[in-house]
């Protein structure tokens, strides 16, 4: 473990090389009236996650044992003053660019001065707003994407409102269902007392399912985000030739099938969701890809319809579902496959052992909203190659692969049907193709 000097040092080497780069490029140094560390090239993005490594790292070595604790315990009043700030508004009434009275404030947004104050100086401390001078409030660049961001606002509402107050009943909800992966047991049915999954829930309530779409959408953008991650980590070009078929399974209206039938020649894409969704894709579909890129109705807890498709695609579907039902969804891909399709997923993939570094957190987050809303999890290397071995021998667990730069991870399982002929799970209606014969012969 490094000295408190040497990680001083080692965050004052990353904060110069940072700052000489904002030099260059004329712009000032990054602070909370202007950032200027969005859009880093690459190896200064690496840069940038080890200097927020370090100083999270010396600050709880300069908090200790008991701070640590307390920065943990008290964090629910992190969330309860921006809780404060979104439910009335207040970054839409402070000016862009100069100061309000916490009066004027208050009067804006219907509050009372005083809550407004306290409620404030606490967000302050997370670096939302500033008091510049006393008594009058600025924004900081935190606040200001939470007033210019329609995105950003949807991210913070239905983390706070629709996920958190799960997370309280997740320990309460574990004794009610033990071991349970069904996901209308979770925290989230005690919080919202439904018996409904959580997609259906929300999809009671238009605005609180706009807010979802909104905030996952938000989540999903910028460069650890970027499809290019998933076209430039994946030999696409090795199956681009006419006939070969990529099924985009859960594919929602079709992003990624487009993203991939742009980078692609003679790939053809076969989006699969339920009815609505599918009927909105096939509405938004560019005319230019028609041919290309086609939807289709289908539910993946029923067997796939599709024969014989190089690859069976999934982004962010499967981490919703427990091993059962992520085990039953895979099943039901085996009557279609020939020797050789591929499984394809594409999700956040955590380190099989604990990585403590700050900006690696995020998977972790993402998978303690797994347990909370859907009783599933964000699966390790080793959980998807358990999960494939537990479905049929056919599946054979080829790797994973994170692109550098990305957020989302390649997970790759092949169909060899040399492993399941003739026994129990081996599949009649490929066996009798000719093709397949061959290689079943050989
Ligand atoms: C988190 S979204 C992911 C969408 C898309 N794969 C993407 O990455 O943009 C999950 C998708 O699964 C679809 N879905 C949920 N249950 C389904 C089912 N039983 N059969 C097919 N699709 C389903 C939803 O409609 C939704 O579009």
């Amino acid at each position: 473990m490094a000295s408190l000097t040497e990680l001083a040092e080692n965050i004052l080497a990353h904060a110069k090389r940072l700052d000489a780069f904002t030099t260059s490029k004329g712009l000032p140094s990054s602070s909370f009236d202007r950032h200027t560390l969005s859009d880093l090239p690459t190896d200064l993005e690496e840069c940038r996650k080890s200097l927020v490594d370090a100083c999270q790292s010396l600050k709880q070595l300069g908090n200790g044992p008991i701070g640590q604790h307390y920065e943990v315990l008290f964090n629910f009043t992190d969330a309860l003053s921006l809780r404060f700030v979104y439910h009335y508004k207040l970054a839409l009434y402070v000016p862009d660019d100069e100061g309000i009275s916490f009066s004027e404030l208050g009067r804006a947004a219907g509050v009372d001065e005083t809550l407004v104050r306290r409620f404030l100086q606490h967000a302050m401390i997370n670096g939302f707003f500033q008091e510049k001078s006393p008594g009058f409030v600025s924004h900081s660049t935190a606040s200001l994407l939470l007033k210019q961001s329609k995105g950003m606002q949807d991210t913070v509402g239905f983390l706070l409102y629709d996920i958190a107050p799960g997370s309280v009943h997740v320990i309460e909800a574990m004794q009610k269902w033990p071991h349970s992966g069904e996901p209308i047991e979770t925290g989230f049915n005690i919080a919202e007392q439904t018996s409904d999954s959580f997609y259906q829930h929300l999809a009671r309530d238009k605005e609180r399912s706009r807010r979802f779409g909104g905030g996952m959408r938000f989540m999903t953008q910028g460069s650890l985000y970027d499809i290019n991650h998933l076209i430039d980590g994946y030999d696409w070009g090795a199956l681009d030739r006419p006939g070969g078929c990529v099924v985009d399974v859960g594919g929602g209206h079709g992003g990624v099938s487009q993203a991939l039938a742009r980078a692609t020649k003679h790939l053809k894409f076969v989006v699969q969701d339920l009815e609505g969704t599918v009927a909105e894709g096939t509405r938004l579909l560019p005319p230019d890809l028609s041919g290309r890129v086609e939807f289709m109705s289908h539910d993946f807890f029923k067997e796939q319809p599709i024969q014989h498709a190089d690859i069976y695609f999934f982004r962010f579907i499967l981490h919703n579902w427990s091993d059962k039902y992520a085990a039953q969804i895979l099943e039901k891909l085996i009557p279609a496959m020939k020797h050789g399709s591929r499984v394809v997923i594409y999700e956040f993939l955590p380190d099989e052992v604990a990585n403590t570094s700050w900006t690696q957190k995020q998977k972790r987050n993402l998978d303690m909203i797994q347990a909370t809303g859907w009783n599933s999890l964000e699966r390790t290397a080793s959980d998807w190659r358990k999960l494939f071995a537990s479905v049929s021998k056919g599946y054979q667990f080829l790797g994973t692969k994170t692109p550098k730069g990305s957020a989302v991870s390649l997970i790759e399982a092949s169909f060899e049907t040399r492993q399941v002929n003739g026994v129990a799970g081996s599949n009649p209606i490929r066996d009798q193709l000719p093709d397949d014969t061959a290689v079943l012969a050989s």
